[in-house]
């Protein structure tokens, strides 16, 4: 790598706090994710991208100079990765930085949800497809407000270090609710293409709920739209669609929740993506760590709630109404869809924070003030 402040670093103009972290690191470049073309990285030494840049020989050949690639994300599956290592060129991604906002969208949709159609979430079994850091921190809040839950993962499951109960996946697409957090992949032992096709789109009881805020691809789509046009009630709550950012907009009507791939786009899971990547750059170049995102994030609009009764299922609606109400991304995508489409949907969404940025304080006579943070867990 060239020496600091002379390094050209090419950055996606959709990742926060990038222009701050990296500056005074060298000549940066912001650039639309989606439209990158090859011949604007002739020079680029560092290259750190989203979701929506597929990251190739197509768009590197030209590149010849460039020795370190991240992806503010954690999904890589737009990253050719063997194409990274045929050219040695570093590569890292941002595993768990959004892992909370995700889990955090399933709860505020799962709280909708309940109160839409009358029912307690005490009552309910989730079945977590995936159990990674994004399963593992749903099951965590889950966990913390007595919902009981199931995982699978084959992949943990044989893991003599993970000591989790797993069940099968049959055991688990039976529960009351199903929610993927499964990265998308083609081959290996257990491959999550079209992981829920028609045959197991087709096995769903009508009083089920799925939720997707992994990858479009998992679900077959045209088969799910099929299901419901033949009038299957199961309960749709959809992030993520096969194909975005052209989906398959006849399917959005028979979904309770749909939204533009935003579960993960709180402002601190958008920012972490960029502090590790900016933490991955000083390593590479052995530069000390200077800047942290906790010196950047602003406060957020509500800081404190002093809860004033026990908590219960209807103080937790209110709580997670009042922090992230995932309605309001339900009705910004119907709304701006067909008129603005769903990059400009992602690009202007609104700052979300994620729950941990409150505190909640609840006084009472028996155990005098309590604070708790918004993850549920007592401090
Ligand atoms: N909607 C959104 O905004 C976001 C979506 N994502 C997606 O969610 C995916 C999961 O995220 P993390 O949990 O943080 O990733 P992770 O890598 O921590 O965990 C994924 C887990 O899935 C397991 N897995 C792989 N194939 C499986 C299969 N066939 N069946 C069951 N389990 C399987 C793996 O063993 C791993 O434990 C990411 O790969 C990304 O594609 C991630 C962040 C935001
Ligand atoms: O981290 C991931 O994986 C995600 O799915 C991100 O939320 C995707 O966001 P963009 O990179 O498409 O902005």
């Amino acid at each position: 790598m060239p020496k600091e402040n002379i390094m050209n670093i090419y950055y996606d103009e959709n990742m926060p706090y990038a222009a701050q972290m990296f500056a005074g690191m060298g000549n940066l470049y912001p650039f639309a994710g989606r439209t990158l073309a090859a011949d604007s990285l002739i020079d680029a030494d560092v290259l750190l991208v989203r979701s929506i840049t597929q990251v190739n020989e197509a768009l590197l050949a030209n590149s010849p100079n460039i020795k370190f690639v991240g992806t503010a994300t954690i999904g890589f599956d737009h990253i050719d990765r063997d194409y990274l290592t045929s050219r040695n060129i570093t590569f890292t991604s941002a595993p768990g930085c959004n892992a909370t906002s995700v889990a955090e969208y399933v709860l505020s949709s799962l709280v909708v949800l309940a109160e839409r159609y009358q029912f307690s979430l005490l009552t309910k079994t989730v079945g977590i497809i995936g159990a990674g850091n994004t399963g593992t921190r749903l099951s965590e809040k889950l966990d913390a407000l007595g919902i009981t839950y199931k995982l699978y993962d084959p992949f943990l499951a044989e893991s003599v270090e993970d000591n989790r109960v797993f069940s099968t996946l049959d055991e688990v697409l039976a529960c009351d609710v199903v929610s993927l957090h499964v990265p998308k992949t083609l081959d290996g032992d257990h491959p999550t293409f079209h992981l829920l096709n028609e045959q197991r789109l087709e096995s769903f009881r009508e009083d089920q709920i799925l939720i997707n805020a992994c990858r479009g691809e998992v679900i077959d789509n045209q088969a799910l739209l099929h299901l419901k046009q033949k009038g299957h009630s199961l309960t749709l709550v959809m992030d993520v669609w096969e194909n975005e950012p052209n989906v398959l907009t006849e399917l959005i009507a028979f979904c309770d929740i749909a939204t533009a791939h935003i579960a993960g786009y709180s402002l601190e899971g958008k920012a972490r993506g960029t502090e590790m990547l900016y933490q991955a750059v000083c390593q590479c170049i052995d530069k000390p760590v200077e800047n942290f995102l906790v010196d950047y994030l602003p406060k957020p609009a509500i800081g404190h709630i002093e809860l004033q009764q026990e908590f219960d299922e209807i103080t937790l609606n209110q709580l997670v109404k009042m922090v992230y109400d995932v309605r309001r991304d339900d009705g910004i995508f119907r709304q701006q869809l067909a008129s603005h489409g769903f990059d400009y949907i992602r690009k202007t969404y609104p700052v979300r924070r994620e729950f941990s940025a409150i505190t909640v304080t609840q006084t009472n006579n028996v155990n005098g003030t309590q604070v708790y943070q918004l993850g549920f867990t007592q401090q």
